[in-house]
């Protein structure tokens, strides 16, 4: 079978893209993986497909990493979901509406960037009581669509984040669906700069949307820095992240701004 896809990149978190509507494609995990292999494939963090909206959003919005399972959400994806399917429609409207595991968000071009409207966090834990050898940080924890740890470091380049982010995605305290592990450094107030080790990739990513959510919550309940936080990722761009506070431990109208880029399309043999 011949796939026709779209290669986009989200601030260096890269994906395949396929247009499935008409629900006729019907991947599997194995031939996802494959697609994703950066030396038999095309190469990617993961892949999403668009498919038809079911509650009366724009589209739904599928996400599967490059391991071939299917993830909640994804932040960098979702911008990029948003610049193509804004494409897909009558007058390319800058603002498209799309369902999610995680919730049905909205995305924003906004001039180069496009602005995601992301789902509410919630099962925040300021310190989590995990530890990993060799790695002297307080493990914080939040859901952004997504499971993620955040461990505020002094030196980000010195940081092993393969090895302490593969053990913390596979620490007992967050089996059995792990979680993706973010390695963060405050440069100044409201600026930090994180590296992230992503669940289902299984290693660190040039960047990762709901893991600088993650790590800008963190620093606001740590150091006060008010919104928008600026984040430097490991890819080199620097994003923004928008919010409200709720509540003592929770936030409402979180926002992630960056970069989502059309590279190239192809057919790939499956
Ligand atoms: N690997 C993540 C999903 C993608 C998250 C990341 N690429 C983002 O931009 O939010 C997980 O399995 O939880």
């Amino acid at each position: 079978m011949l796939l026709h896809f779209y290669k986009m990149n989200g601030a260096g978190n890269d994906f395949v893209v396929v247009d499935n509507r008409d629900l006729s494609l019907k991947l599997t995990p194995e031939q996802i993986e494959f697609i994703c292999d950066r030396h038999r494939g095309v190469g990617a963090d993961g892949l999403l497909a668009v498919e038809p909206a079911e509650h009366g959003a724009d589209f739904k919005f599928r996400y599967y990493n490059a391991d071939g399972g299917e993830a909640e959400m994804c932040g960098n994806g979702a911008r990029c979901f948003g610049r193509f399917t804004s494409a897909l429609m009558e007058g390319e409207p800058d603002q498209v509406t799309f369902e999610t595991i995680a919730g049905t968000l909205a995305a924003e071009n906004v001039e180069e960037n496009v602005r995601i409207a992301m789902s509410d966090p919630f099962d925040l834990v300021m310190d989590t009581g995990a530890s990993v050898d060799g790695l002297d940080a307080t493990l914080h924890s939040v859901n952004t669509g997504v499971p993620h740890v955040v461990a505020f470091v002094d030196d980000l380049a010195a940081t092993d984040v393969v090895r302490n982010g593969a053990a913390i995605r596979y620490h007992e305290r967050f089996a059995p669906k792990g979680t993706n592990a973010n390695f963060a450094q405050v440069l100044d107030p409201g600026h930090i700069a994180i590296r992230t080790y992503e669940r289902g990739v299984e290693d660190e990513t040039l960047a990762c949307g709901t893991g600088m959510v993650a790590c800008a919550l963190m620093h606001h309940l740590n150091d006060g820095a008010p919104s928008p936080i600026k984040v430097d990722v490991k890819g080199g761009d620097t994003l923004e992240i928008g919010f409200e506070k709720t509540g003592e431990n929770s936030f409402a109208k979180v926002t992630l701004t960056g970069p989502a880029d059309f590279v190239f399309e192809g057919d790939i043999e499956l």
